[in-house]
């Protein structure tokens, strides 16, 4: 198993505060309000991060956002690579996407293919209108024509370092952190 060593610290729990507030304000301002927004976080993280985003926006729009989990195990492209066999959760989709603008949400913005992955999924289960994507951190090395329109943080990354994100929901702990292999 690859080890890695924490390298720096990119964020901290007042960090990613702000950034998910600023976003939240960005996701407003572009869309010139909330009608027919609708929030998916993408599991793991995706999910918690959609949550406080869309709290904020309840803060500053006096109204709630609908809000879906996506989970894109099955719509992996390697998912007849994997040596072990995948824990699939539930994908919760409340609301009819069709006509809506989606937003989805994840943490960490790679290689692109876990967006593909979840377009795939969400245009499995309707039509949407638009689809935009929120991520809070861009690491760039895209291998496919993905891009973010809302990021928390560009980070500039080698190959081999890896970004996480720990949140107090999924990690109890709050910080983004780079780390690099030993
Ligand atoms: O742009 P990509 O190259 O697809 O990489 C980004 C994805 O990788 C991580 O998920 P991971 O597969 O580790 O699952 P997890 O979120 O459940 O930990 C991260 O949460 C993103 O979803
Ligand atoms: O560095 C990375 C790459 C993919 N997914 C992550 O969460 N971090």
């Amino acid at each position: 198993m690859t080890e890695f060593r924490e390298k720096a610290v990119l964020m901290d729990d007042d960090g990613i505060r702000r950034a998910l507030m600023r976003i939240a304000h960005e996701i407003v301002e572009k869309n010139k309000g909330t009608e027919n927004l609708v929030l998916v976080g993408i599991r793991t993280r995706g999910v918690p991060i959609a949550a406080r985003i869309g709290a904020e926006i309840a803060r500053i729009e006096q109204r709630e956002l609908p809000c879906g989990v996506l989970d894109i195990t099955l719509y992996r492209d390697d998912l007849n690579e994997l040596s072990y066999q995948p824990i699939v959760h539930p994908t919760e989709m409340p609301h009819d996407i069709t006509s809506k603008t989606i937003v989805l949400v994840d943490d960490v913005l790679y290689t692109g293919r876990t967006i593909r992955a979840a377009m795939n999924a969400l245009l499995d289960i309707g039509r949407p209108r638009m689809i935009q994507l929120a991520v809070l951190i861009d690491r760039g090395h895209r291998e496919l024509p993905i891009r973010a329109d809302y990021v928390g943080k560009n980070v500039p990354t080698a190959a081999l370092e890896d970004v996480s994100v720990l949140l107090q929901d999924t990690d109890g702990v709050e910080k983004v952190v780079i780390r690099e292999r030993v």
